[in-house]
């Protein structure tokens, strides 16, 4: 079942309206306010979530009775497999606003309750007592509970403020992680899962071409054999560099993973051949020193293998022949592109 990601970034007045609308519905259904609860019956007067919404409202019918495994079921369901993000940090604020929340509209729920039953016995005294003592007292009571409902009203406004900014903290955190997620820890270039997403993107603009070097490193293992693997590391970061320096609007650049680099351009084969020309020229040219000697390594080269995407067929083949144009410049003698 495919569910779309439920957003809980509501303004202040937004969020509020969903809270009128949501209590009065689970009040009718005798519905425990329970962070699970709220949550799910939130999601459902924002309309976020057909299925949930049938799935709520098929379990819990008006005076049916209440069951709290059928809500954790449905909280795990759409909530924890679907919504709540991996990072720690940002279960347990999700969590915390959630509970705070909560906390704060039992409290409301309550006073709002409190005050309903305060209206009806003042409406009795009016109506049916002609006593002017026991109406005044009725109205200074009343007066003293409404301002006691205003005082509650205000803070749990400001509840729902601070719970908004704690929203928009999280909605930063979990931008920056999942844009961690996608750049390679190393080079600080897009990483293979920002690749394949790219590449997918890419591939679903059929009007525009699609071209694909897979690039490696050669001889990366004697390197690393002669200058240890922190210099190994060191030159996947320069190489990683030259090829940030080329990132564009039409191209795209990616750690494949290991000495592997891939590049996706977005134009034609002449186009991206004369690119990768150029990626090949300026790694060869780099010159590279060590640090503890200052002398310049020996010349690092890529072999590089290219190839235009043709219609109708899949990425991986898109891939698999690119690798074959990478493994015959390998063949050929390794430092040039082969087209594929
Ligand atoms: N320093 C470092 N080395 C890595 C990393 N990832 C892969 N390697 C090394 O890259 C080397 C790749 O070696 P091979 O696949 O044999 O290829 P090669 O030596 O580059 O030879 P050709 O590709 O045939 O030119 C291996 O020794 C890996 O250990 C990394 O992140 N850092």
């Amino acid at each position: 079942m495919s569910v779309n990601r439920m957003d809980f970034r509501d303004d202040l007045n937004t969020a509020s309206d969903y809270l009128r609308m949501a209590v009065p519905q689970m009040v009718r259904r005798r519905i425990p306010p329970t962070p699970y609860n709220y949550a799910l019956w939130y999601a459902h007067v924002q309309n976020a979530c057909p299925d949930l919404s049938r799935s709520l409202l098929a379990d819990f019918p008006e005076n049916g009775p209440y069951d709290a495994e059928k809500s954790e079921s449905l909280f795990f369901e759409y909530f924890v497999k679907h919504y709540l993000p991996t990072s720690p940090q940002a279960r347990d604020l999700i969590v915390d606003i959630v509970t705070r929340l909560t906390r704060a509209v039992s409290r409301n729920l309550r006073g709002t309750q409190d005050y309903g039953a305060s209206l009806r016995e003042a409406l009795t005294v009016f109506e049916e007592n002609d006593d002017q003592e026991r109406i005044r007292a009725m109205v200074g009571q009343l007066l003293t509970e409404t301002r006691d409902l205003e005082n509650l009203t205000q803070a749990f406004q400001s509840e729902l403020k601070s719970a908004g900014a704690q929203v928009e903290r999280l909605k930063r955190e979990l931008e920056e992680s999942e844009r961690r997620a996608r750049v390679d820890a190393l080079t600080k270039i897009p990483n293979r899962r920002g690749f394949d997403e790219a590449l997918v993107q890419s591939l679903s603009a059929p009007d525009e071409p699609t071209c694909l070097m897979m690039l490696d490193l050669d001889r990366f293992k004697q390197l690393n054999d002669t200058y240890g693997h922190p210099m190994g590391d060191r030159v996947l970061e320069i190489v990683g560099s030259v090829l940030a320096k080329v990132q564009s609007e039409r191209v795209f650049v990616a750690r494949y993973g290991g000495e592997e680099f891939a590049v996706i351009v977005n134009d034609e084969l002449e186009a991206a051949q004369t690119l990768a020309e150029q990626i090949r020229r300026q790694v060869a040219a780099l010159q590279i020193k060590r640090k503890s000697t200052k002398d310049t390594i020996g010349a690092i080269t890529v072999s590089i293998g290219l190839t235009r995407f043709k219609p109708g067929e899949t990425g991986a083949s898109l891939i698999e022949r690119a690798d074959t144009g990478l493994y015959r410049a390998k063949e050929g003698g390794r430092d040039r592109v082969v087209i594929a």
